[in-house]
């Protein structure tokens, strides 16, 4: 990445996040190269960075689209993604989003239990459609990730055991209004390990075998995204490895490979940038505090996440700080108790691979307005999304005030 974090500062003000697109254009080709001896759609997860252009940008390399909101299908459809590129999944699908979504004609929905698909067969009935349909097994398996971040276990909230999912392909094959077509399992993020994913896509190819034995012919496996990157010292799963360990178990299937990463393609292409505005110190404790917060990168305070920070100075003076937001929160912090140089007002700061959940976990608490969105590509920057003014933030309410 060769972006000049100032000039961009000075163009276009701070906070700000940054994308390097070429980075994005890697990570792409290294995936959807993997699987190349099988037919795959790599379905980009919208909810990792849902800007326009980002999504723009992937679909122009040939993704499709993971999502999980009648509003993020939206997205994908406004930029071109064609509907037989869409997945719609989640455990909580509004009846209106169930209608859209097969008025749409996407690829198919990722039903992920029973009384999800109860509703959507009575939807597709009452719309005279046959819905495609994907289950979603929870295949009971840890994924040696962050709890909050985990979801391949029965204690999670997501899919259903193999015997309900079973129970379910034999309904939609029952079903006038139900076409099974696919299964999907997806058991966490910022994913290390290869054996868990293993460990998975051996439960759920079993499962699409003894649905053959009884005559339920599936065309798709989605096998998920949650493939991790490096915020700090991570070995990573090897992209090659992972696509032989799906492609192994698909051995003798006529399977399309479906994978929904959405981190690995956007997470370390992005940088979010705020600048130094003060210095404290109380009793010993030092604190930098910068125009960014927890409402811009949430991350830090809600996970406890690590990312790289820089101080763009050269001072050689390092001491141990919390670097902090300016917002009524003890929680809003960026690092606790790290070396950084000492800072001057304006310094900035680069706090590294932000391109997932970053932005798309903002928000305007304490009236902040959501920080600019800038691309670069091809050593070219360009704004994506403008910086949220006062009015934007209170457009919706201003009407009622009586
Ligand atoms: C169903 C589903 N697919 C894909 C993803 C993308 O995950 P990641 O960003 O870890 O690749 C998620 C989020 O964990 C998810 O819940
Ligand atoms: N928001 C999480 C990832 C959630 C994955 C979505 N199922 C993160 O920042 O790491």
């Amino acid at each position: 990445m060769n972006i000049n974090f100032k000039e961009l500062a000075n163009k276009y003000q701070t906070p700000y996040y940054v994308y390097d697109f070429d980075h994005i254009t890697k990570q792409y080709e290294e995936l959807k190269g993997a699987f190349k001896a099988r037919k795959s759609l790599i379905a980009y997860a919208v909810k990792a960075n849902s800007n326009l252009s980002v999504i723009k940008h992937l679909a122009d390399l040939g993704a499709g689209a993971d999502c999980v909101s009648i509003g993020e299908v939206k997205r994908a459809l406004k930029v071109g993604i064609a509907p037989y590129k869409i997945i719609f999944s989640g455990v909580g699908k509004i009846d209106s989003e169930i209608k859209e979504a097969l008025e749409s004609d996407i690829l198919m929905i990722n039903v992920e239990s029973d009384a999800e698909l109860n509703r959507v067969e009575l939807i597709a009935k009452e719309l005279g459609k046959v819905a495609r349909i994907s289950i979603r097994v929870n295949p009971n398996i840890d994924p040696q990730t962050h709890p909050y971040i985990s979801t391949g276990l029965h204690e999670n909230k997501f899919g259903v055991d193999i015997d309900t999912a079973k129970r379910m392909y034999i309904q939609c094959k029952n079903s006038s209004s139900l076409d099974p077509v696919g299964m999907h399992c997806h058991i966490g993020s910022q994913l290390t390990q290869l054996e868990p994913i293993k460990e998975s896509i051996k439960i759920v190819t079993d499962l699409v075998r003894n649905l053959k034995a009884i005559k339920i012919e599936l065309s798709f496996v989605d096998i998920g995204g949650g493939l991790g990157i490096v915020y700090d010292d991570e070995t990573l799963i090897d992209t090659k490895e992972y696509a032989q360990a799906v492609l192994e178990n698909m051995f003798g299937l006529d399977i399309t490979i479906i994978c929904e990463p959405g981190r690995f393609m956007v997470g370390n292409a992005g940088t979010f940038v705020t600048k130094v505005l003060y210095e404290k110190v109380n009793g010993n404790k030092r604190f930098v505090i910068v125009d960014g917060a927890m409402n811009d990168l949430i991350r830090p305070s809600l996970y406890n996440a690590y990312h790289k920070i820089e101080v763009l100075n050269d001072n050689e003076e390092f001491s141990d700080c919390n670097l902090v937001g300016p917002i009524c929160e003890s929680g809003d912090f960026f690092a606790k108790n790290v070396q950084l140089q000492k800072t001057q007002h304006n310094d900035l700061v680069a706090i590294y691979s932000a391109g997932a959940y970053g932005f798309t976990m903002a928000s305007n608490y304490n009236t902040r307005g959501k920080v600019a969105e800038i691309a670069v590509e091809k050593g070219i920057d360009r704004l994506i999304r403008k910086r949220e003014t006062f009015e934007d933030i209170i457009a919706l309410e201003e009407e009622f005030i009586k």
